[in-house]
């Protein structure tokens, strides 16, 4: 990976700016001040050479002056002026200017412009003003042996002169300046390059070479010098530990990568089954309708719900339950040809989807094959279960173009396939929306007249047809909705099991029907034996003995007044289970009967085992007696059945005499039905159990 430094400034530019600037700054100071000592010692050195000169020409000048020989000390003058650097010598001749009259007599020599030693004349006012500007004069008074003051001499140094000289001092230290300052600099670089720099690089080099998270390949190189050795030992292990932190880091992502997609995989799939769960599935479907959308193409939804799953799993409990779901998963994995459409939508419902459909005839061909895979029975610890299955398609875009819509019709049509007697196939109509909707409203007016008390438990006596004597009466549940009107029970009842009301409803029904029993015996009345119809559901509830045991008490009914009426269909779902609850029940003294019996294929060898009192032949084969030859032979038989058993045997829906008396004279003296009484309120079977039938 490149660092991205490139742009930055290297220390290198910045470190020569600072050595450049501080070399040529100190040695700047260096040079002002040995320019200023030097000058100074010109100066000094000027002042010397004047004052020899002047101490020197004083002696001789003054005796020139006593003697005014004024040409001899104009020609010592000239000499002295010649090996100097003297800009002017004026000499003042007191004596002479005595004899002259003027006070003084001024003469000397003084340079002119090219640096010729010239006569000084005193009315010039050009050399007095040259004078005025040289940089360095000095006078002394020139005294008479008698100390008498005969004259001045002075001594002009011009700045012009020491200009020069100080010119080619500046020249020189700045030479002198230069060359020092670029061996220092030069100096400066090679130690700092070696000592600083150097190491510096290396670490930079070996630091840029890092990988795609930025972190270097390599060590840094450990140098000699204490400070740079500290800086890359503690370089070295923050290379270390940050190897060691992205490791951990890696390790950790890993994990949480892990468990992410195994969250996902969570969320999306049934634990127990392995298969796309509710919220896949959703998925899948939407994504399969717009694939039909874009491709013009049909699909079909396919809502599998196994139908005595509920059963299975509150007598055998949760453990039996899921294996039964992973041997029915297994199975519909082996007829669905892709595992994808198939998932698992809830408890036991399954669905299917099927995409690009040429025909019907494969939805069907499908759901047919489903259905016999799980008719087969199951074997699940020891016991052989029937569970069967229910399925409703919806079609898209026939049906629907949404994942609700193909979902709701599917669901409402694999009710009606429910309804129509289970283990069935059914297609979405658009009346089934009609009968589900008919449903929800039936159920919350199922639980709304539950607590309203809106339920009424109406009588059918039962007669010996020989005697034409009321022996029995079987209860019978009516319901007069304020809402929904006087709902027949093969209506309700199937929304009740459903829905699991069942067990409350027929609980009311028990404890009305017995307290009017016990009501009629206190009257001194003889209602017989009191028949009541339970679910299985019903006799399946772990506290349903304790419950009959305190109704028999509360209600002050006797058990040997009462009877369990149980479909031949609901024993034959679980024969084994059936058995077993039976007993129990049955251990308590209450006698059990056989309802609908006929139509639910029971075995002689169950029957055998069943601890049942009674048989009831279902009125489908009393209908068209004595005519119809197959029911007689049917009717013939049970009964026949029930005498080997040594069972009793009752005949329901006797509607004529013909019927009744076919009956009785075939063996089957207890009779049921509209040819003796409908099934009656209380206040009227009364009237019958006062006054006869
Ligand atoms: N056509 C005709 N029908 C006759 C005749 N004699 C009796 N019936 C009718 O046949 C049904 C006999 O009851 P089921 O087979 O136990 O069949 C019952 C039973 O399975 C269920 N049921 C009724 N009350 C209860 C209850 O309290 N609890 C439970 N779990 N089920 C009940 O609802 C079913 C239907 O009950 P209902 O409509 O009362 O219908 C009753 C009765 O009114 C006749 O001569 N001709």
């Amino acid at each position: 990976m490149k660092l991205p430094f490139s742009s930055r400034q290297s220390i290198y530019v910045t470190l020569g700016i600072i050595i450049v600037s501080t070399v040529f700054i100190s040695m700047s100071i260096h040079s002002i001040h040995d320019y200023q000592k030097r000058k100074n010692q010109m100066i000094e050195e000027m002042k010397r050479t004047s004052k020899l000169t002047i101490s020197s020409l004083q002696k001789n000048v003054t005796n020139l002056i006593e003697s005014y020989a004024v040409n001899e000390y104009d020609t010592l003058v000239l000499n002295a002026m010649e090996p100097n650097d003297m800009f002017a010598i004026v000499v003042e001749d007191f004596k002479t200017g005595e004899i002259l009259g003027s006070g003084t007599y001024i003469s000397g020599k003084i340079r002119d412009s090219k640096g010729k030693i010239v006569d000084f004349v005193p009315n010039n006012t050009a050399q007095r003003e040259q004078l005025k500007q040289c940089y360095y004069s000095d006078t002394y008074t020139l005294f008479s042996p008698e100390k008498e003051k005969i004259g001045t001499v002075s001594i002009y140094i011009s700045d012009k002169v020491m200009q020069v000289e100080l010119n080619k001092i500046i020249v020189e230290s700045l030479v002198n300046m230069l060359i020092t300052s670029l061996l220092m600099i030069v100096f400066l670089f090679i130690a700092i390059r070696l000592f600083i720099l150097k190491p510096l690089s290396s670490m930079v080099r070996v630091i840029s070479n890092s990988d795609d998270d930025g972190i270097p390949l390599s060590f840094v190189p450990e140098f000699k010098a204490r400070e740079i050795f500290t800086l890359a030992s503690t370089m070295n292990t923050m290379i270390k530990s940050i190897r060691a932190f992205k490791i951990a880091l890696l390790e950790q992502h890993n994990q949480l990568r892990a468990q992410k997609n195994a969250l996902q995989y969570q969320a999306t799939h049934d634990a127990l089954t392995g298969l796309a769960n509710r919220v896949l599935f959703s998925e899948r479907l939407e994504y399969a309708i717009e694939k039909s959308k874009i491709r013009n193409t049909r699909m079909a939804l396919l809502f599998v719900d196994l139908d005595h799953f509920k059963e299975i799993n509150d007598s055998l409990g949760h453990e039996a339950g899921d294996k039964v779901l992973t041997i029915v998963t297994q199975r519909l994995k082996h007829t669905i040809d892709k595992e994808e459409s198939l998932a698992r939508f809830g408890g036991d419902e399954f669905t299917v989807i099927i995409e690009e459909l040429q025909n019907l005839e494969e939805v069907s061909l499908l759901a047919d094959k489903i259905l016999n895979v799980l008719l087969a029975p199951i074997a699940v610890d020891h016991h052989e279960l029937y569970v069967g299955c229910s399925i409703g398609i919806s079609l898209y875009p026939d049906n629907g173009d949404t994942t609700q819509d193909l979902l709701k019709y599917a669901d409402a049509a694999m009710y009606a396939a429910k309804n129509e007697g289970r283990n069935n196939v059914r297609y979405y109509s658009s009346e089934m929306t009609t009968r589900a909707l008919e449903r929800v409203v039936m159920e919350t007016s199922l639980r709304a007249g539950l607590k309203n008390g809106e339920f009424i438990v109406y009588f059918q006596p039962q007669v010996n047809g020989k005697e034409n004597r009321l022996f029995g009466m079987e209860a019978l549940v009516r319901w007069n909705s304020p809402t929904v009107g006087l709902v027949s029970p093969a209506v309700f009842i199937p929304i009740a099991e459903s829905t699991g009301l069942i067990v409350e409803l027929d609980r009311y029904v028990m404890k009305h029907a017995m307290t009017q029993i016990a009501q009629w015996y206190k009257e001194g009345l003889n209602p017989g034996i009191l028949s009541m119809n339970l679910t299985m559901k019903q006799l399946q509830q772990k506290d349903f003995i304790e419950y009959l045991k305190t109704l028999l008490a509360e209600t002050g009914c006797s058990i040997e007044w009462v009877e369990l009426e149980v479909t031949e269909d609901q024993i034959m779902i679980h024969p084994d289970e059936a058995i077993d609850i039976l007993r129990e029940i049955s251990r308590i003294g209450v006698k059990i009967a056989v309802d609908d019996f006929g139509t639910g294929y029971s075995s002689l060898s169950y029957l055998k085992k069943l601890p049942i009192n009674k048989l009831k032949i279902d009125q489908s084969f009393v209908r068209e007696l004595p005519d119809d030859e197959e029911d007689v032979a049917i009717t013939k038989a049970i009964i026949a059945m029930a005498q080997s058993l040594n069972l009793d045997v009752i005949a329901e829906g006797v509607e004529t005499a013909e019927q009744k008396d076919f009956l009785v004279q075939n063996g089957c003296i207890n009779i049921q039905g509209y040819f003796y009484s409908k099934p009656k309120p209380a206040d009227e079977i009364r009237t019958i159990l006062i006054e006869g039938l």
